[in-house]
């Protein structure tokens, strides 16, 4: 018989595999939870996203005094998510009205909020001026007038905001989650920049309290980083520095990205040598905190030949885009064989009418059957927070898991609620 194969260090904290072969996460066995849960589930090892939150805040503490570590948390929108990390006592970005609300539900407490986006409405700012949202963040000289006039009305007095600088860095990404070039939908180029520098300290109605930047997601390499701090140097001396996210993960075995400490030390000594002393860093990770900690279980519904063998289940593009946005690769895993030598490679695609609803092109698996529950590693980011209702489709429940107990934060949606917006 074959050797087991050993879980790679993609699988959140503490997976391991029992003597039957069943895949554990947080202490629950993934085939009982397929069962009690049904299929497809999110299921999150609490205690990984803790640590990954822990390691981020202790990086930073040992090598600044003045830092602010906050969760991008447009990479997991739940109110058990945010409150979960609330509860780490780190702060919290917020891309528009919706992840504000879902923000203030999950027990942020405003003065911790971040407002962002390139196309912020009224309403939106109107809604953070009135939950006392701690920093806005402008995108565009549009952005910093319409603040301007929501402030001037509501008489709550100014509100400290950064602009966001374009820095004309590139990093090493899909194009679509690339965001520091020059011509990018986010932030403003040096020239403008500077222009509303100038127009936010002259303005009764806004606090600068600096800049930010954010280059771009799943980096796997820190040079670009210390370059983005390069290219706004010249902008001003301000008292803080946003540098954004960005930290990539490992999705598939074969991925080493930089760690957490090697990532904050690239962004500590680049402020520290480039911009000097004394300056308040603020980091904005959002994959790199909640990726690792999800694994998304389905169930095999279908299997056929042609040519390539198709393992079909019950779930799909309308739970993970990532293979379908950015080409990205992930691993999978059957429940109750988790450690099994594989036996055959196969398409693991979706249900979704549209050929380019697979999930894992090449799944490495033990010969599957039907009514096999599959697991797929590092969902936590961008998962549920990109899940949809393409083909009717439910959107999966949330399960948090840790020490053996499971709890549903996020339930299955239902025929009632794809109904319930029709008028
Ligand atoms: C402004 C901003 N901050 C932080 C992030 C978080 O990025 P990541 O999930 O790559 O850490 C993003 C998304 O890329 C972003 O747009
Ligand atoms: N949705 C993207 C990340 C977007 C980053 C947000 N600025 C992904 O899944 O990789």
């Amino acid at each position: 018989m074959a050797a087991a194969q050993q879980l790679s260090h993609v699988w959140p904290l503490g997976t391991t595999v029992d003597e039957r072969g069943h895949l554990i996460l947080g202490g629950c066995d993934a085939v009982e939870l397929a069962r009690e849960h049904g299929t497809p589930a999110y299921v999150v090892v609490v205690d990984d996203v803790r640590a990954r939150a822990r390691a981020f805040v202790q990086a930073f503490a040992a090598r600044c005094d003045d830092f602010e570590v906050t969760f991008a948390s447009k990479a997991f929108p739940c109110t058990a998510v945010y409150r979960l990390l609330a509860g780490e006592g780190i702060g919290c970005d917020v891309a528009g009205g919706g992840e504000l609300a879902l923000a203030l539900r999950g027990g942020f407490e405003p003065a911790r909020i971040t407002l962002h986006g390139n196309a912020k409405s009224e309403d939106e700012l109107r809604f953070a001026r009135e939950a006392g949202v701690g920093t806005v963040v402008l995108d565009s000289l549009h952005d910093l007038e319409r603040l301007e006039r929501v402030v001037a009305a509501d008489g709550r007095g100014p509100q400290t905001v950064l602009v966001r600088v374009t820095p004309d860095v590139r990093g090493e990404t899909h194009a679509g989650i690339s965001t520091g070039q020059a011509d990018s939908k986010f932030g403003l180029g040096l020239a403008a920049a500077a222009d509303a520098i100038a127009r936010a300290q002259a303005s009764p109605h806004l606090q600068l309290d600096g800049l930010h930047l954010h280059i771009g997601s799943q980096l796997l390499e820190l040079a670009p980083f210390r370059e983005a701090v390069r290219a706004i140097a010249g902008l001003g001396d301000f008292r803080t520095y946003n540098l954004g996210g960005g930290l990539g993960v490992a999705y598939t075995a074969d991925q080493r990205p930089p760690s957490i400490e090697d990532y904050v030390e690239a962004k500590v000594s680049a402020v520290r040598e480039l911009l000097g002393p004394g300056r308040r860093i603020v980091d904005e990770p959002g994959r790199a905190l909640v990726a690792n900690a999800g694994v998304t279980l389905y169930t095999v519904e279908t299997i056929k030949q042609n040519v390539s063998t198709w393992v079909g289940v019950d779930g799909g593009m309308s739970d993970n885009l990532r293979p379908m946005l950015y080409g990205a690769r992930y691993e999978a895993v059957l429940a109750d064989r988790a450690a099994a030598e594989p036996q055959a490679t196969v398409k693991l695609t979706g249900k979704h009418c549209e050929s380019s609803d697979v999930i894992v092109d090449g799944a490495a698996l033990p010969t599957p059957h039907v009514g096999d529950v599959v697991a797929t590693p590092v969902t936590g980011a961008y998962g549920h927070a990109m899940a949809n209702n393409y083909n009717g489709a439910l959107r999966p429940p949330i399960v948090f898991v840790e020490r053996g107990e499971a709890t549903v934060v996020v339930r299955r949606e239902t025929y009632e609620d794809l109904y319930a917006r029709d008028c």
